[in-house]
Order: C-alpha cells, then structure tokens, then sequence
C-alpha cells in the first residue's frame, strides 16, 4: 500500500472511447505501431531527475511501453511515454494529474475526489463480511497503525486523525476525533480537499519508537487526503480503465539503472472498457514529472493546456495534428440563429480560427439553423464575408477558408417546431456516418425563443450516444425573476451541467490572466485587500451609439447589458479568495461567495445622483467581507463616449509617513500607485510607481513599468469566442455561469434597477463623444477617490 504524494499529470487516450453498453472496443494497434510524437516533451528538460531515472526514462520513451488487454492478450497498444506537464504536489494531486490524463469529460480534480469516495462506498456495501475486514484493516494498518505490536522500515510512522471542524475552536482532544481506521473513516478521509467546505480537517501525529514526534494540527485546514491505493483502484473501477503508477527509484533506493522506473498497476474491479492511463510519481525530492502515453492525449486537451499556460496557438496546433484522426466521435455545431449578427461577426469567425489552428476535432460539421430560406452556398457566401486570418497566419488562408466552408451546412426551420428540428438531426446523423456523436447547439437568438429552440433541440435533435451541450447568450432574463424562471424552462430539457451560459468577457485575454497575475506571482496577493487598496475601477467604454441593437437595447439598458453580467463577472474573479484548485466548480464557488457578500446597491451610490442614464451608468459597490470591507468597487459602463476602453484599476493607499511628501506637492493622490489591466484594446498592464528623474537634484516622477502585449509578444491575442467555443467543445465550464452564480448577480441588481424604474428617473444627458456625464465624478468623491481615467496626464 502506498500514497501518492508527488504525481503528475498524463492525458487522455486518442484510442476511441468506449461505448458504455458495449465490451471494450478499444482500438487496437499493431504493437509496432508506435505513434511518432514529436511535439510531446521528452524527459530531457523535466528538472529534478537524477541522471540514472532521466536515461531510463529516455529509454523508454524512444523504446515505447507495450500493454496488453488483460482480457484479451492478442490485443495490444503501445505507448510512448513523453512527460506531459506537473502537477502540484498540494495532496489533490491524483485527482488533478488523473482529471488532466481524461480529459474535461470526467469532470475536475474536485469532482474526480466525490467520484472515488462515492464509488468506494458502494463496492464496500456489496462486498461480504471477509473482505470487508480485510479492507478495514489495510486502512487502519495504513492510517492507524498499532504501533505496539511492531515497528515498519520507516523510522516515523504516522496516524491519521479527523477533527470535526465545527470543534475547532476547542483545543484537539485525541478522544473527540475519528481515527482513520476504518471503510466508513476512510470515505470521510478521502473526501477532505483542503478546502474551507470540508466537514473534517486532517490532523496527523508522527511517531518514532521512542514516542509521539510531531503533531500537525493542521489550524488552517488546507491539508488535504492524497489519493493512495485504494483511491487509485476506486477510479479505475469507476472508469473501467487501467492505472498504472510509474515510479522512478533513485540511487538512495539500492536500485540499478535498468530497475529503477517500476510499473504500479491498479485494476478496475470491474470490466475494462478504455485504455489505460499512467501516472509518473518521482520518488525522491519533491519535482514531478509526467508519462503521458503516446499520442494519448485528445487535441484538443493539449490544446486547453497550452492555451491555459499562455503559449501560442503554434504550438497547440503541433500538438493537435498527430492523433486526431484515430478519433472515432464527431462534433457537431449547430448555430441556432445563423442569419444574425452575431452569427456572422463572431460565432463562425471564432470557429474558422479553431479550424485554422487544428483545433477542431477532425470530424466536425457546423450547421446554420435559423428561418430564412438559404441554401448550403448561400450560407457559405455569408460567412465568407466575415472570415477572416490572423495577421501572423495568413499562409494557406484561402485554401483553409474554402475547407472550411465545405464543412458548413444550413437547415432552415422554424425555432419552435419539432419537425423541423427532427430534419435537421437527420442531417446531422448522416454526416456524423455513424460515429459517436456529440453536439452542441449555439443559441444566437433573441432570449424570448430560447426556451422554444432548447425544447426541439432537446427533444427531436439531441445525440443519442453522445453528450449535447447548449450555449446560451445573455441577457439571461431582465431580473431575478425572469432570470430565475428562464433557468428553471431550460432545466425542463436540460441538465445544468449541459447549460454554457456565455460570458465572452470571461474569455478575454487579460480576464483569464487576472487570476495568473494575483495567484502565481508573490508580490500581488499579500497586496489584495483592504489593506493596500483603496479603491478599485472597473471602467467599459465604447466609442459609438447602440449600433443596430436599439430595439434590444432599449429593453435593457446598460446596466443589465454590461454591469450586470461583464463587469460584475470581472469583479467577483478580481475579489474571490483563493480557490483550492483551478476547477470549474473551485472558482466558480469562490466567484459566488464575492457575489454573494456585497452590500446591495442603493440608489444613492450610482450615477448620476438619483438617475438612470440609458446609455452611460456608474455606480459604487462594496464586498462586505473580512478580505474587501470599505473598499469601493466603483463601476463605470458607457456607450458613446470620447473612447473604447475595458479596464481594471487599482489604486493604492498613500505610503504612510511618506519620506517624499513634499516632492509631491499638496495632493498625495498625485502619488497614488495604480495597477491597470487594460483588457482591451491594446492588451496591457501596467504599474504607475513614483521615480527619481535621473540627474543632481531630487525631482520625482511618475513613470509605468509596462507590460504592453504588442510590445512583448508576437502572436496575435484569440478573440474571446474562439476560447469560449473550445471550452464549451471540451467541456470545460469555469469560464461559464453557472445558476447560482447568475442568481447572485441578479439579486444585486434587481432591486435598483425596479426603483429605478419605478421611480421613472430621469437620465442624465451627456454630449455623444464626451468623457462621461459630470456626475461620475461626484460619485468618486462622495467616495474619496478618482477616476483613473479620466485624469488628464492619461
Ligand atoms: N450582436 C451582438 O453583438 C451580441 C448579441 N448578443 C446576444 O446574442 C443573441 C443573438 O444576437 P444577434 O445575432 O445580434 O440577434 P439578431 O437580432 O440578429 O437575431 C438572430 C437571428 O434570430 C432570428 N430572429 C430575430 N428576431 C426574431 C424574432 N423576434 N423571432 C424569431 N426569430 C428572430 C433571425 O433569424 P431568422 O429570421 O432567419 O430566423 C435573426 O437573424 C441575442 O440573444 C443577443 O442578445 C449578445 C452579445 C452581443
Ligand atoms: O455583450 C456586449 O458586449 C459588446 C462589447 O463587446 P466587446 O467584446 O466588443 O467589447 C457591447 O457592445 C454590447 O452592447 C453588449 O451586449
């Protein structure tokens, strides 16, 4: 028995995924066919090895690992083991390497843990009364040792406590907490993530022979339970695959240079339908590495990881263009409202760069959905028009385009009528030819037919073998109410996790940086509260009217067109404590405590005094919680202002007993540090920091350290449907709203926008083309500070 402690990360299997009825239909290669994987790392660069393991692991990575079905040992695969990445030795780190090695459709490291523990639990109910023991007592030999009755080969052993953390304020008495020493006291072991929702926290004496050593109490709770043997054999059971631990042994273990990478299988108790995965776990130190079977990992999750450590497309797409074609599931788009604007500037553009960067799966097809007549040719003369290259990829653009469109189609039908949505499935099998079909339709409609268009999608033009998805556009209702009951039509049909709610401002460049910014560099997050903060600007601006949408518009307003949603959204990622990992579920939980503890708004502190600009808002918010309490978060959304701006401001406190007051002249606000992530255009971010101007005297200045994205890298930023559409191809919802979430944010707004409303306030005029209406600035001064933006140095 064992613990994985320091693990890392593989990907999932390129060989076809399994039907879940049938036996295992896993693809078989000749065990010659070594894929040629010239993309994947290799061990050369992984730091941390020692010169022995990188030889051998380089050996096997040229030579290949042949596995067998062992239920059918005339089949086989090989796979090339290629380091594919570390993960955090933080005691998630088997749920993370094994969500990471399968892919976004298993759900994240959070949901892999309940998975495990929930699987663990049934097989222990059918198991008879012998084996059961036998359980119990593997836990308890591993977690609660009799330290009486002899001593291991380790000279510190270790038992394993539980504390309720509801009797954390009380001192730890041994006798009020569960040992780990049995099938129940394990699931509840295994359930702890190291987060502030566990039930337990971990508490963990270490013995020598000559008594108690250490006792960590673990005050903080963030300890959590590392996936050990019986963890490892839960999944395998659960996903009818395979584990296998590939440990490398160091020179301290007495091994020889042949025998020092060991293979760990873990069997499913069950049936195996997929191939298996492996899992690299160095022994000694504390690097991680990764073996990643050959050409095992699904384009389009290289592509996610590439995307999400901020490398370029270049290299997802080298990373993609191996396996594909081993895919045996299609991929179908349906976009729901293809004749629209948004259709054409944005969804089929957004699905012609993926294509163009290899990052759609092979067998794809899109389809345009809407009522008016179009043939296929017609369609594709209309996308056309809006397709366009990179700037730094224009090669083969043509001749890409053209591909492209042979692989678009158009159905016309009414939104609300079954049969018409029937026509369309039968379309969409005949291109899928049989293969697993998976769909997504993209519902670029006006918000009063959603609920018609998901009903006949669901009902007559849902994947019978594969997984539907529906992207849904805001508004998402007008207020809580409407929102609510909109949610609840949708759920007639289909899941919440089926549901993409689409923010595409959460798929901007610089909104996804904002959570790298804060957590992977020190020098941010101890400055991230009240502490250091003074205020924090959330600023939109667009230089032209409603545009074509008025009719739209009209009906909402700004505040629920950009603040509501965009604005708010960029908020609660810029306040949210600290999630336990990188999950859909981790981050989106933390965005809705933010959500959940601001003050509501009043009237009073939105712009201008009393009233309701159509056009232009802005409004003071405040999260009333230990992290942000006082901070103002004021907000400003304009249409038809002097410029097109999204940024994030934050401005310092005054340096207290500052040195160089006098330098600065009577107003210290003029010595404000301010951090600006300007999101678009012209990606940047900057540091206003006070400096000496070179020469004798002592003359201070206001100068930036500035990180201007075109300056620094070369490759043009992906527009943010582009990540959007991925995300919702792979699976992968933390970019997306999920109910809860959208319920905090209406029930902030709703209640101002229906005084608003009903008190009929008038607007606030302003010149088309001006800065904003004079009472914003009102507004930042009953606040005590400044608008980043509208300083004139600027
Ligand atoms: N455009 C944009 O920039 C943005 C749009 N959105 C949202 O995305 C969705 C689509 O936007 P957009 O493309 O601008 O919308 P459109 O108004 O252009 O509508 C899209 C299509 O829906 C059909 N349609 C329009 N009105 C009706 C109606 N009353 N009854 C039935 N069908 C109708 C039309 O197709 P046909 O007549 O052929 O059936 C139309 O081409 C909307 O929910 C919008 O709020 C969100 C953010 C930005
Ligand atoms: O959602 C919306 O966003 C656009 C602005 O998006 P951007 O990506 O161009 O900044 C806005 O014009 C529109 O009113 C709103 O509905």
């Amino acid at each position: 028995m064992g613990k994985l402690i320091c693990d890392s990360t593989t990907s999932s299997p390129v060989i076809p995924w399994r039907e879940p009825t049938s036996s295992p239909s896993i693809d078989l290669m000749d065990p010659g066919d070594l894929v040629d994987q010239s993309s994947a790392a290799t061990w050369e660069k992984v730091s941390g090895l020692e010169d022995q393991q990188r030889r051998s692991l380089l050996r096997l990575h040229d030579k290949g690992v042949l596995w067998k079905h062992p239920g059918d040992r005339s089949h086989a695969v090989v796979f090339r083991l290629s380091h594919g990445g570390d993960v955090e030795a933080d005691g998630n780190c088997l749920f993370t390497a094994s969500q990471r090695a399968m892919g976004a459709k298993v759900g994240g490291a959070g949901e892999l843990r309940r998975r495990t523990v929930r699987r663990f639990l049934e097989d222990l109910r059918s198991v008879g009364e012998e084996e059961r023991k036998a359980i119990d007592a593997a836990i308890r030999h591993m977690y609660f040792p009799d330290l009486r009755s002899g001593w291991g080969v380790h000279v510190v052993q270790e038992v394993k406590l539980l504390a309720n953390k509801q009797d954390r304020e009380e001192s730890i008495y041994k006798e009020r907490c569960i040992a780990v020493d049995d099938g129940s006291s394990w699931a509840k072991y295994m359930s702890i993530s190291g987060s502030p929702v566990d039930l337990h926290d971990i508490i963990t004496l270490q013995y020598t022979e000559d008594g108690l050593l250490t006792v960590d109490e673990n005050r903080e709770g963030h300890a959590a339970a590392f996936g050990d043997d019986i963890a490892l054999e839960c999944l395998a059971t659960e996903f009818k695959r395979e584990i296998y631990v590939v440990q490398a042994h160091g020179s301290d273990a007495m091994v020889d240079e042949d025998n020092c990478i060991f293979f760990l299988p873990h069997r499913p108790r069950s049936q195996i339908c997929d191939p298996p995965f492996f899992l690299f776990m160095k022994g000694t130190g504390a690097v991680a590495g990764t073996v990643a079977p050959s050409g095992n990992e699904s384009p389009l999750q290289r592509l996610k990881d590439v995307l999400l450590s901020g490398t370029s497309l270049e290299e997802c797409k080298d990373a993609a263009r191996f396996d594909i074609s081993k895919d045996n599931s299609t991929v179908s788009i349906t976009v729901v409202g293809a004749s629209g604007d948004l259709a054409k500037k944005k969804i089929f553009p957004a699905l012609f760069a993926l294509y163009y960067e290899d990052c759609l799966p092979e067998h794809f097809t899109i389809f345009g959905y809407a009522r008016s007549k179009m043939t296929d040719a017609e369609l594709r003369n209309m996308v056309s028009q809006t397709l366009t290259c990179r700037i730094d990829k224009r090669e083969n653009c043509t001749e890409k385009m053209e591909l492209f469109l042979k692989r678009c189609f158009y159905h016309s039908g009414q939104y609300d009528s079954l049969d018409n949505f029937a026509e369309l499935d039968k379309k969409l099998k005949e291109h899928e030819d049989g293969r697993v079909s998976n769909r997504i339709f993209y519902l670029s409609i006006p918000p009063n037919i959603f609920v018609d268009a998901v009903k006949c999608a669901s009902l007559s033009a849902s994947s019978a073998n594969g997984w539907t998805r529906v992207i849904v556009e805001k508004p998402f209702g007008r207020d809580s109410e409407s929102s609510a009951a909109l949610t609840k039509d949708l759920k007639q049909y289909l899941e919440e996790d089926q549901i993409f709610r689409i923010d595409h401002y959460l798929g901007k460049e610089l909104v996804e940086n904002l959570s790298v910014l804060r957590f992977s560099n020190l020098i941010f997050e101890p400055l991230w509260s009240r502490q250091y903060i003074r205020s924090v600007q959330l600023i939109f601006s667009e230089d032209f009217g409603t545009e074509g949408r008025g009719g739209y518009f009209d009906h909402y307003g700004i505040i629920r067109d950009i603040m509501q949603n965009h604005l708010l959204q960029i908020l609660a990622l810029f306040a949210m404590e600290t999630p336990v990992s990188l999950d859909a579920e981790d981050i989106r939980n933390e965005k809705v405590k933010v959500l959940r503890s601001m003050r509501p708004l009043k009237l009073e502190d939105t712009v201008p005094q009393g009233s309701l600009t159509p056009t232009f808002a802005a409004a003071a918010l405040f999260i009333d919680n230990a992290r942000w309490e006082g901070v103002p978060f004021l907000m400003k959304a304009g249409k038809a202002l002097h410029d097109k701006r999204t940024e994030i401001r934050v401005q310092f406190r005054h340096v207290p007993g500052n040195l160089y007051k006098r330098n600065f002249g009577p107003d210290l606000d003029d010595a404000t540090n301010e951090l600006v992530i300007r999101v678009q255009p012209d990606e940047a971010i900057y540091l206003t920091i006070n400096n000496k101007v070179p020469g004798l005297g002592m003359k201070l200045d206001r100068s930036n350290l500035n990180l201007l994205y075109a300056a620094r890298y070369s490759k043009e930023i992906p527009d943010a449907y582009e990540r959007l559409l991925l995300d919702a191809i792979e699976g992968e919802r933390r970019l997306f709203i999920r109910s809860d979430e959208l319920d905090a944010a209406w029930a902030l707004f709703t209640p101002l926008l229906k005084e608003l409303e009903e008190k009929n306030i008038i607007p606030e005029y302003y010149p088309y083309g001006s800065r904003s209406p004079v009472g914003v600035h009102y507004l930042a001064a009953r606040h005590n500070v400044k608008w980043g933006d509208l300083d004139l140095e600027q």
